[in-house]
């Protein structure tokens, strides 16, 4: 190395060090776990992203150095700002819309045209019950302090605003969220402590307030009544609804539907009833809390802003109407419990589930006719206008602000308590309004909320199978498996929220021929000049090197602001030699110094078992963790190594970044162990480590959910399958369903599975035998990799001279189809390889349509040659139209190329706009895809 020039410039960066908590957790987990101590990354540079991505390199020279400023054929011109794609299971912004329209089901109330005392089936209203009604709470009376979470947010909350000063405050609420989940008991230790203080310090508050107020705990209503009221006066008018809302501008309160007709809900509430809430209530939770849950659904000043929602069985969930021009957005979709309050205050829940036609959705009437306006609402104030209060809704100027108030409809929307699914949404009878009324449970109501996560989803087919009744219910077991996936998609989701977010991060890919690599920075606060986007952090600066393994390799790289390109031809240069190349030429163009590079994000492609990513920093060197990686270049010998030397350049050349390593493997850890597991002697290969792990899944991972998103359907939908086909030097087939790999082609190694550039794919294993039964000697190998980690020559053989190249001499793929084209002496062989490639990748297809039991949703051609080779996404498709795929458009499928340098990602290639499946070519952008992972995070 030692190509880095020296730092011209420190700049500031903000330290992120205490949102690392979760990078020691998988740390501390990992059998592969890196050696690293606290953050202590400089605060000196400003925010600069690069993302790398190293495929393999031969040769040790570079010839020639011209740099053009010119178009470079094969970099992508399109989207100088990076793409986030749309979080999983996301309504959001350019998330799938619905595809089925929300049909009411009132679980536990009549219709409005019903005598409000009768009962729906499930409940016993044929009970009279006692009225409920909610003591009126003085504000001057002592708070009950918050509780821990809260308390964290407090200590937590301007640190991380300060770090990250673009993000919003719901964006800041959904991180401190994150942290907390991911602190350790010890961790959380001094929250607790300072709730206990400050518990007993309200205690004695109470005490002294209550002797100086002349009131006891258990006063009547109407006692407290008349303390709220008389201790409200400066703001708050007695005895009228009006003097219970806030002023309009910040107020939390109902939330109102018109929508009464279509199938759509029809809720009926006692509107003289219908309670709104008391904005000290609200407020007592602290300005922090009230900060968090306004910014969290983000309302905006005059709070009145339409937002779209719709309601399934796990409630109703909040976005923006697309079709309105909103200046905010919702994270995504935000739980929140839909209840009417009744005359006799005993709130029916009120739940609906989704049956749009595809004709509905296309014509957006769920968005149209579900508009909701809601408001933050605080359940403790339900039922807590004072008894005298008989002001009717009529004169509620909240309400008459309204476009059309309708007083038959009046909703609250109000923090829906996952953790107490049994007890919120149930029949009336079983309602345990607890949770509404105790103080601490609404605490943690608004905790849960505001850290918008917990909350399960449920499969349409559970939801045919159970009914609502059922998963309402929602048993203990069943919760924390929900929540689970839930959590999984929030993080999906803050992928596209993070954007935002200043910091800067760097990205490396390491395959097998090249490294590819994004840089991203940030406009505000560095000095690298491009344009200043809306996005926070921009792309600026993208390129790769290519063909690393051959004679002569290419380099090609583009500053996004200027439109720069540049082109070099390179001799024979290592994986190691073309990373330095890229940090020289980074700092011969945008980078004032190395230091500007904050952030490191590795592709790195074997990482066995590892189920998380994991951090990697300069001090302490990493070396257990490096040398776990290296070993595992036995498995992976084109990738692996490359890629601790690259890591051990960055962690020498860029002491104060930190490094993160993404493995193409994490993708797979869903496949089965019926799917993993080899019919070899079991407990030997399994001490041996011996089974399938599949590769390229950050690739399988991103293509496919930029494939739900184009295709407007949830990718952790089980009815949502894709076969991804990511052909490359490298080539896989990948099952996915419902967002996870159920299988792939490639297995212990990558060599299983398809052919490659070099590589085999598939033989019957005693054809190794055949070529060659001797271990080589590593000093005859002529690859380092082989000579340092006793690779065999049938391995070797297998490896680096069979595939394309064994087969025809040539491994560019494009080189075949034009040999076959020009018909030239090498044709037939050429075609014989094309042959033999479409073959085995139909043949996967087939196994993977029968595994996913059809109903694909599309067919997804990605990497180098599925997104530039015509011929063989033609050859492959007519070859599977058997298994009702549609066929190719000629006329599209010819145009994917042009597609893409416009700025798609997408292109359907299908001929015409029947049947279920699709065929889909997607650009593949495995940098993109770590900078969204890494960006949840830091
Ligand atoms: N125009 C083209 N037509 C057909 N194949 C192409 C074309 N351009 C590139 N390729 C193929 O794509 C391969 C590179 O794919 P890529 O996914 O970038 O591979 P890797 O990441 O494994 O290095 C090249 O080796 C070549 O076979
Ligand atoms: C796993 C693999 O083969 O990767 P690549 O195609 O990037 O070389
Ligand atoms: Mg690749």
């Amino acid at each position: 190395m030692g190509r880095f020039k020296p730092v011209i410039k420190a700049q500031v960066i903000p330290n992120v060090k205490n949102t690392s908590s979760n990078i020691d957790d998988i740390s501390k987990e990992s059998p592969l776990t890196p050696s690293h101590t606290n953050d202590n990354t400089s605060s000196t540079t400003p925010p600069t992203v690069i993302s790398v991505s190293t495929q393999k390199i031969q040769k040790n020279q570079m010839i020639s150095d011209e740099q053009e400023v010119k178009k470079a054929s094969n970099l992508d011109e399109k989207n100088p700002n990076m793409v986030i794609p749309a979080p999983e299971g996301s309504t959001v912004t350019s998330a799938p819309k619905p595809n089925v329209k929300p049909k009411r089901k009132r679980k536990s109330k009549n219709s409005k045209n019903n005598d409000t005392s009768q009962s729906d089936t499930n409940d016993n209203e044929g009970e009279s019950k006692p009225k409920r009604t909610r003591k009126a709470k003085d504000p001057n009376a002592p708070k009950r302090p918050p509780n821990a979470y809260l308390q964290f947010t407090f200590a937590k909350r301007a640190e991380l605003k300060q770090q990250n000063p673009k993000m919003s405050p719901k964006e800041i609420t959904i991180m401190l969220g994150e942290a907390w989940r991911k602190l350790s008991e010890t961790e959380k230790k001094p929250y607790y402590d300072l709730v206990t203080q400050a518990l007993a310090q309200w205690q004695e508050d109470t005490k002294a307030y209550q002797a100086l107020n002349h009131v006891g705990l258990t006063q009547d209503t109407a006692q407290a009544s008349e303390i709220y009221s008389s201790s409200v006066q400066d703001n708050i008018q007695q005895n009228s609804l009006n003097t219970q809302l806030i002023p309009d501008n910040n107020l939390p309160e109902i939330g109102s539907s018109n929508n009464t007709t279509d199938g759509l809900y029809q809720l009926q509430a006692n509107t003289t009833n219908s309670t709104c809430v008391p904005y000290n209530d609200y407020h007592s939770y602290g300005q922090q809390q009230q900060g968090s849950m306004e910014a969290l659904l983000d309302m905006p000043p005059d709070n009145s802003q339409t937002y779209g929602y719709h309601s399934d069985m796990n409630g109703t969930h909040l976005y923006t109407d697309d079709n309105i021009n909103t200046s905010f957005s919702l994270p995504t979709m935000i739980p929140i419990k839909v209840s009417i309050v009744d005359q006799d205050t005993h709130g029916s829940y009120f739940t609906q589930d989704f049956h749009t036609t595809q004709e509905q959705q296309e014509q957006h009437q769920v968005v149209k006719q579900d508009l909701l306006l809601c408001q933050p609402f605080d359940p403790t104030g339900t039922n807590q206008r004072p008894e005298s209060n008989t002001i009717s809704v009529d004169e509620n100027p909240v309400i008459q602000k309204q476009e059309k108030p309708d007083t038959n409809n009046m909703l609250l929307c109000q923090p829906f308590e996952p953790s107490k699914m049994s007890n919120v949404v149930s029949d009336n009878d079983k309602i345990d309004h607890t949770w509404l009324q105790d103080e601490d449970q609404h605490q943690q109501t608004q905790v849960e909320y505001s850290e918008s996560i917990i909350y399960p989803r449920f499969t349409s087919h559970e939801m045919t199978e159970r009914g609502s009744h059922l998963i309402h219910q929602g048993t203990s077991q069943e919760i924390p498996q929900r929540v689970e996936i839930y959590q999984h998609q929030v993080q999906q989701s803050l992928q596209s929220l993070n954007r935002h977010n200043p910091e800067p991060i760097n990205e490396m890919n390491q395959s097998a021929h090249s490294i590819q690599y994004l840089t991203h920075g940030d406009a505000r606060t560095s000095d690298i000049s491009f344009d200043s986007k809306e996005e926070a952090i921009n792309l600026v600066s993208k390129g790769s090197i290519s063909e690393i393994t051959s004679e002569i390799s290419a380099f090609s790289a583009k500053i996004i602001s200027s439109d720069t390109k540049t082109t070099k031809t390179l001799q024979t240069i290592t994986h190691e030699e073309a990373f330095s190349h890229i940090i020289s030429y980074l700092l011969d163009t945008i980078l004032k110094s190395k230091d500007q590079i904050k952030y490191i994000v590795h592709r790195v492609v074997h990482g066995a078992a590892e189920t998380q990513a994991f951090i990697l920093r300069s001090d302490p060197s990493p070396t257990r963790a490096l040398s776990e990686l290296d070993s595992l270049s036995e498995l992976a010998p084109l990738h692996n190594h490359a890629s601790v030397l690259i890591i051990k350049s960055c962690l020498k050349e860029l002491p104060n970044s930190t490094n993160y390593v993404f493995f193409d493997t994490l993708f797979h850890q869903s496949i089965p162990p019926h799917v993993y597991t080899y019919a070899l002697p079991f407990e030997e290969a399994k001490q041996k480590r011996i089974r399938k792990y599949g590769f390229h899944g950050i690739s399988h991972s991103y293509v496919t959910k930029i494939a739900a998103n184009y295709l407007g359907i949830d990718w952790n939908d089980d009815d949502t399958k894709f076969i991804s086909l990511h052909l490359g030097s490298g080539a896989s087939v990948c099952a996915v369903k419902g967002g996870k790999s159920v299988n792939t082609t490639m297995g212990l190694t990558p060599l299983e599975g398809l052919p490659g550039a070099t590589r085999s794919g598939s033989i019957d294993p005693s054809a190794i035998f055949h070529l060659s039964s001797k271990a080589r000697k590593c000093e005859e190998s002529h690859h380092s990799v082989e000579k340092q980690f006793h690779l065999t020559e049938a391995e070797s053989i297998l490896n680096h001279d069979s595939g394309f190249k064994g087969l025809c001499g040539l491994s560019n793929f494009g080189d075949i189809t034009k040999s076959i084209h020009e018909g030239n002496e090498n044709h037939e062989r050429a075609k014989l390889t094309f042959d033999i490639f479409v073959n085995r990748i139909v043949n996967y297809i087939g196994s993977y349509f029968v595994e996913l039991e059809g109903n694909i949703s599309a067919l997804v051609f990605t990497g180098g040659i599925g997104e530039n080779s015509k011929e063989l996404r033609e050859s492959v498709t007519e070859k599977v139209e058997c298994l009702g795929f549609p066929k190719v458009d000629k006329e599209k499928n010819e145009k994917v190329e042009g597609s893409f340098k416009k700025g798609d990602d997408v292109v359907d290639i299908s001929n015409g706009t029947e049947g279920k499946s699709r065929v889909l070519v997607v650009e593949t952008n495995e940098e993109k895809e770590m900078v969204n992972q890494l960006i949840t995070k830091i």
